[in-house]
């Protein structure tokens, strides 16, 4: 039997780099946490401590604020510039991985009017990107994090199979609430990558209000078809959606009738439906997606 040294990767995680636009009074803010891996042959450093091969992670995080210095005009061209020039850096180095989180800021308003330079960060909602560098191909998968939404009509769930363990009971009236994590994955590395998220963003929540509901794996459905269906350069879509239970609460102890007005918002557990929506005539590319944690 031999031992031998498997996959590895190395980089610099979190790194939170906050680039400020100064270039009229009207400031801009990005906000990021940016995570670097790169691959190739690092096995001296692994075998004998060898470090010659090792790009450190420490200039790997000086890069990412060296480079937010020209500015930073969406997370996925700031990751594709990153993710080149790390693949690009040394010929033992074959690939890259930048995986970036996005932060909203809102203008805080003073008597109505939107502020110049004083901002409140935005909701749970993250923007993310990731960007791999394989084998001189850039890949791009976009997405979000906890984007929290709720219909309170427009939900029914009925028709499952009763075991003898099953005491739900069937409804044609519920609410349906999740926290949306999503992500897609570009065919093309040169878009207009705000114009693109939004419209995507846009997409998912116009699908979500307007799909008359008979299960959460539907709604899921149609919202990654209307996607594939409106954005031709988003290959595949993969969606966790936790069904954030809301139940009716029995108020007959107080004497009074629950017409579907009160209910308890349960936080656990939760149902977590999980799919992925694909065009079946594109290539998969299953490094895109390496070191996405969980489903998405
Ligand atoms: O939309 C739903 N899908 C399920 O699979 C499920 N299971 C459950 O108990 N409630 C629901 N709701």
């Amino acid at each position: 039997m031999a031992i031998v040294l498997g996959p590895n990767q190395y980089g610099k995680a979190e790194v939170r780099v906050v680039a400020v636009d100064r270039s009229t009074p009207r400031h801009t803010l990005v906000d990021l946490n940016v995570s670097s891996a790169l691959r190739g042959d690092f096995s001296a450093a692994h075998l004998t401590g060898d470090n010659a091969h090792v790009l450190t992670t420490d200039a790997q995080k000086n890069t990412v604020f060296a480079f937010a210095r020209d500015g930073i005009s969406s997370p996925e061209a700031f990751g594709i510039r990153l993710a080149a020039h790390f693949a690009g850096s040394y010929p033992w180095i074959s690939g890259a991985r930048v995986a970036l989180e996005s932060y909203g800021w809102d203008r805080i308003a003073v008597g109505g009017q939107p502020h110049d330079h004083a901002f409140r960060r935005a909701g749970a909602e993250v923007r993310t990107a990731v960007v791999t560098a394989d084998d001189a191909q850039l890949h791009v998968v976009a997405g979000l994090t906890d984007l929290v939404v709720l219909k309170s009509t427009g939900s029914e769930f009925w028709g499952f199979p009763r075991d003898a363990y099953t005491t739900l009971a069937e409804t044609r009236e519920r609410i349906l609430a999740t926290a949306v994590t999503a992500r897609w994955r570009y065919t093309s590395t040169d878009l207009d990558w705000h114009g693109v998220y939004d419209t995507v963003r846009t997409t998912m929540l116009e699908a979500f209000a307007s799909t008359h509901s008979l299960a959460l794996q539907q709604t899921l459905h149609a919202m990654g078809t209307a996607v594939l269906e409106t954005v031709p350069e988003v290959a595949e879509v993969r969606l966790s959606m936790p069904n954030k239970h809301h139940f009716l609460q029995d108020l007959s102890a107080f004497g009074l009738d629950n017409p579907d007005v009160v209910y308890h918002a349960d936080d656990r557990p939760y149902g977590l439906i999980e799919g992925a929506v694909l065009r079946d005539d594109v290539p998969p590319a299953e490094v895109a997606w390496q070191g996405t944690p969980g489903f998405v």
